[in-house]
């Protein structure tokens, strides 16, 4: 398996956010996970990606437990995150935006770019053409020197994935990517994530706009009060009758 979790918990204080939550995501797919708000997705992304200690449980990746290692360990083995709200440097341009993501790439310390020694030049450099190949990847060469305060909030959306995509992910895991923007855009942000998929790159996103997971996804988990309550494709899942009862009552078609 190639991303597995096995009895995930996460408490804060009384409250168990996330409840012994077994989750298998499967390589060269686009999983999602959904749930009504409060039901522990964004917490689950935490735990998977190191940002937050688990309670108890096991992550599993590729045969490796990555349990208790550090977020900066666990972007290094090939897994990238995005957050639901963009925090990007408003006063830098995009492109150095995404340099950032790529430093986790190279070996250059503090030294090394006091002194701006050959390898410090060599990696900049690198870091410099990783950002131009992922920012032509979503879409956006033509404002690499805007600066981030100027950009629409869609091209924002887009800079989190360009950051996620520098650090040479296997596996992306996007935390409401099309949210706050209009269904062309968000049809614009589901064709890139297949095109990540067909670059090889595996996707796990959180998603409350259900038309879009419904024809995204390949395979989905349903949470609910931090518990999984039903995992399939979307058409087991649009048919789950707790999943109907639980989550999509009259909401259907949000
Ligand atoms: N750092 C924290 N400290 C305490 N409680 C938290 C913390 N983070 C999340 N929670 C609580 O855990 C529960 C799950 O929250 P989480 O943000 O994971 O849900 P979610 O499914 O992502 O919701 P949404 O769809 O609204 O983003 C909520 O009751 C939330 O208030």
């Amino acid at each position: 398996m190639f991303l597995e979790t096995k009895n995930v918990t996460k408490k804060f204080g009384g409250l168990v956010a996330v409840n012994n939550v077994d989750f298998s995501i499967e390589k060269g797919k686009v999983n999602a996970i959904i749930g009504p708000n409060g039901a522990g997705k964004s917490t689950f992304f935490n735990l998977v990606s190191g940002t937050y200690p688990l309670s108890s449980g096991q992550v599993i990746y590729k045969g490796k437990d990555i349990t208790r290692l550090p977020p900066n360990k666990i972007a290094k083995l090939g897994i990238a995150r995005t957050f639901q709200t963009t925090n990007l440097f408003e006063k830098s341009t995009v492109l150095d935006n995404v340099i950032v993501g790529h430093r986790l790439r190279t070996k250059s310390n503090l030294i090394d770019a006091i002194l701006r020694t050959k390898r410090f030049k060599r990696e900049e450099q690198k870091c410099r053409e990783k950002a131009m190949e992922v920012l032509e990847f979503v879409g956006l060469t033509g404002i690499a020197d805007k600066m981030a305060a100027n950009v629409t909030q869609e091209e924002k959306k887009r800079v989190a994935f360009a950051l996620a995509l520098a650090t040479d992910p296997e596996i992306v895991f996007l935390d409401e990517p099309a949210a706050g923007i209009n269904p062309d855009e968000t049809e614009g942000l589901a064709e890139l994530m297949r095109k990540m998929v067909e670059n090889g790159i595996t996707v796990c996103l959180i998603e409350h706009k259900m038309q879009m997971i419904m024809k995204l996804a390949d395979h989905i988990m349903v949470l609910n009060y931090g518990e999984k309550i039903a995992e399939g494709t979307p058409e087991e899942i649009m048919n789950n009758q707790t999943v109907i009862e639980a989550y999509l009552g009259g909401d259907a078609s949000a």
